[in-house]
Order: structure tokens, then sequence, then C-alpha cells
């Protein structure tokens, strides 16, 4: 399979502090990826490499199978990228600003993408963008991307300001068009409900390191829930095997990759003094923190 990103040894240090280390990851033409991370892992950070904006201490980053760095202006027009969802020039209207980008585009520009989105948004096309709320303007954004046609669209945040129904609107349309159109898509948010619907892989990033990468069918059919019953107070000896052991007064929380028989042979072998275990399936917002902790 043709890889579009691949990203090999990526390191960064801002001054002296190391964000991470050594990431490499891969996203196959197609697919979309979701990067997941607490608050300051390195999300915008492995954005902005990926985009040129920042060059990483070490490491290769290759969109296209070219170094970002030296891509040329011809290629890079394949990438929409959507960086915290701002649109500049809020003095024009919706019709003005998409008639204003589609200049830079002439080849590949597909303005019915951008009408269809502002149709679903139900604004006219005399409407001022600095007249705009937060959320409608962030879709502003989202459609002049998707009128960019781009191969690969790099998403910072996406969802920012969006309410519920608007985000359900756009990562439908996102999802049916980047599979219609086999577009790759690279994204973060922070609305993990809102991943599950949409990716097809995802990174989730521990401070300084990538914790899980895989297909998130993968991730969801492997990932349980572990609660019991365990004396107050009662601490579970450190294992990589258990994560993020919690105990609210008699009850035990972990998340684990361990199907039940092996997990009941792990808490054995810890000589875990526990009852009535119980083992369930969980959704892609309760494994992301599970697997991260809670703070
Ligand atoms: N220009 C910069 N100079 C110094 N430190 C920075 C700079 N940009 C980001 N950082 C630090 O690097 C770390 C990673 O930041 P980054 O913005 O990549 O995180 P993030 O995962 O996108 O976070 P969030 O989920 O809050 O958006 C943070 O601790 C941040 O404070």
């Amino acid at each position: 399979m043709e890889n579009i990103i691949e990203c090999n040894n990526l390191t960064h240090y801002y001054g002296k502090r190391l964000i991470y280390e050594n990431l490499s990851f891969t996203v196959p033409k197609g697919r979309i990826l979701g990067l997941l991370g607490k608050n300051g892992t390195g999300k915008t950070t492995t954005i902005n490499i990926l985009s040129g904006y920042l060059k990483p201490r070490s490491g290769q980053c290759a969109i296209f199978g070219q170094d970002i760095q030296t891509m040329a202006p011809s290629l890079r027009r394949n990438i929409g990228l959507l960086i915290e969802g701002h649109v500049q020039y809020q003095f024009m209207t919706i019709q003005q600003i998409e008639k204003f980008y589609s200049a830079f585009y002439p080849k590949q520009w597909k303005k019915e993408a951008y009408y269809e989105l502002m149709n679903k948004l139900k604004v006219a096309p005399k409407q001022r963008i600095s007249r705009m709320s937060c959320g409608q303007r962030s879709q502003v954004a989202l459609g002049l991307i998707l009128a960019q046609n781009p191969e690969l669209l790099v998403l910072d945040d996406f969802s920012l300001g969006l309410d519920p129904g608007y985000r359900r609107l756009f990562v439908d349309y996102l999802r049916d068009y980047a599979r219609s159109e086999n577009k790759t898509v690279f994204l973060t948010s922070h609305i993990i409900q809102d991943m599950e619907r949409l990716i097809d892989d995802c990174i989730i990033m521990d401070y300084g390191k990538i914790l899980i990468q895989q297909p998130i069918k993968e991730l969801l059919d492997n990932v349980r829930r572990y609660t019991c019953t365990v004396p107050e107070g009662y601490k579970l000896p450190e294992t990589d095997v258990f994560y993020h052991p919690s105990v609210i007064r008699n009850t035990l929380e972990t998340y684990s990759f361990l199907q039940q028989p092996e997990a009941e042979t792990h808490l054995k072998s810890m000589q875990t003094p526990y009852s009535n275990l119980k083992c369930e399936t969980v959704n892609l917002e309760d494994a992301f923190i599970g697997l991260t902790g809670k703070y």
C-alpha cells in the first residue's frame, strides 16, 4: 500500500525541553488517522512538523515521498491544512472568500464542495465572515479546504467551536468525502466520541512517546475495563499489563489488553485479593482515558 505520510524517528525539543523522541508512523493512502493525546503531549507540534512550519531536531518527515522541508509548492498544493480552525480575511463574505482562495488553486479548485457545506450550514453567500459565530467560521475554513481538493487533509483540532450537531454534520460529511474520493486524512481533536465515528487508525500519544498505534477496530476489540472488589486501601503492584489502576472504596478499576482468563492468571500471580471480577469492552473515550490516565 502506498504511504502518503512517512515519519521516521522524529525527535523534537523546544529549547532544552524534550517533547518526544524517535516518533515513527506512516499513513497509507485513503486512511483516516486520528492523533489523540492529553494536553501538551505534542499533537500540534507534530502537525507543525508535518506541515513544514517546524523542523524537528532530528528525524525525517516525508509526504508524497518527498521531504516536507524541501517540497515543491506545486506538490504542497495537494496538502489541505487546517490550523486550529480559523479563517483570515473576516471582512469578506462567504462568496468573496471562496473566489479569493480559488485563485491559489486554479487547476484543482472544486467550489461545489465548499457551497455544499455552506448550504448545509444555512448561511447566505453574502453573509460576512465577521458576522458569523465561531463554529460557523470553523466550517468556512473546513469548506475552503474541501474545495482545495487536496490529496491529504491535515486538520488540527477540527471540532474547535462546533456544537454537537455541526460536529456530527461535519464528521459524517468528511467521512463520506474521504471514502468516496480516496483522500487521506491526518487529524487531531479533543472530542474523542467524534473520532470513533470517523477514523480508521489511531495513535495515542503519551508524554514523550507513542503509547498505542493501531487500527481503531483492533483497539476497541482488545481493550477491556476490569473492575473487581478488593479490600479498602489495596494498591495493585505496578505492572505494564494493567493501565492506571485506581481503587475507590473497595472497587478496583483498571484497563488492559489481556483477555479475562489471562487477566485472572495475572491477578493471581500478583496475589491480588480480588472477587467479583467484571470484564467489559469500552468505547474509544473510555479506552483513551483508561490507557492514558485521568490526569
Ligand atoms: N513554541 C513553543 N515554545 C516552547 N514550548 C512550546 C512551544 N509550543 C509548544 N510548546 C510546549 O510543547 C508541549 C507540546 O505542545 P503542543 O501544542 O504540541 O501540545 P498538544 O498536544 O497539541 O496540546 P493541546 O492538546 O493542549 O492542544 C507543551 O508542553 C507546550 O507547552
